[in-house]
């Protein structure tokens, strides 16, 4: 087990692979931990992989959190660690902190894959119903609705669901509330549109969270970034398709990482 010490806090962080290999930096996604990569991480053998439980998730502690500022300091604090550019992976809100470390810290990034992601997401008022409802009930409450949003009916059958929802309903409830709060007011469509870097975006075709059509809109403001649709994939293609998602992006990190 590693902790990276921030100011305030501490963040839970896994390395793994040569040391000296091109680094990837893999960034979660709402109501999961660094586990949410596992089924990826077979097919990244070559690649110093680093992977953390983002603030008020997983085992990593909650101090800020509340902004997608907040995050990416976080991540660039974790590039800073790594000691190169690296290249970051990130799903769903993962995708905006990766959207973010690269338009404020382009130092420290070589390239991004967005899988699931978009330069806004939600409403600011779904997520401040959401915010409510975890603080009410805590994240046991939402478990079902958002296993509908993460995972194609095909997943929801399968023994496996069981696990990511009890990963979800033992997210704790602040810690989730602060990240519904950042992706509230998040909104990177500007920074995103004027990033100039190498860009894949992956989208699921069965994704309730981020459909393909938005996350297809923010691939089309990047210049030369890279679009590949997994239709059968819902939100998590890291969970449900990671043989399809790796076949989608290696070409991409052999280019580019
Ligand atoms: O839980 C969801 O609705 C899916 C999601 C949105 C942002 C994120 O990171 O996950």
């Amino acid at each position: 087990m590693q902790a990276l010490t921030r100011p305030r806090g501490v963040l839970h962080i896994r390395a793994q692979g040569p040391e000296d290999a091109p680094a990837l930096i893999l960034a979660n996604s709402l109501g999961t931990d660094l586990r949410l990569w596992d089924g990826l991480m077979p097919h990244l053998g070559r690649y110093r992989v680093i992977r953390y439980d983002k603030q008020g998730h997983g085992l990593s502690g909650l101090w800020d959190g509340t902004t997608l500022a907040d995050h990416t300091a976080d991540a660039a604090a974790i590039a800073e660690w790594v000691g190169r550019p690296v290249t970051l992976i990130g799903c769903s809100i993962g995708g905006l902190i990766g959207q973010r470390l690269a338009a404020t810290r382009p130092d420290l990034v070589r390239a991004l894959v967005l899988s699931n992601s978009a330069a806004r997401m939600g409403t600011p008022k779904g997520w401040r119903d959401r915010i409510a409802a975890v603080r009410a009930g805590g994240t046991a409450v939402i478990a079902d609705a958002v296993m509908e949003r993460w995972f194609a009916p095909a997943f929801r059958r399968t023994p496996e669901l069981a696990l990511w929802q009890a990963m979800l309903a033992r997210t704790p409830a602040d810690g989730y509330a602060a990240a519904c709060q950042a992706l509230a007011g998040a909104d990177q469509t500007d920074a995103t549109a004027a990033l100039r870097l190498p860009v894949m975006v992956v989208a699921g075709g069965q994704d309730g969270a981020s459909p393909p059509d938005q996350v297809r809109a923010t691939a089309d403001l990047i210049p030369g970034a890279r679009f590949h649709l997994i239709p059968e994939a819902g939100h998590l293609p890291c969970v449900e398709t990671p043989d399809a998602l790796a076949a989608a992006i290696l070409p991409f990190l052999e280019d580019h990482a």
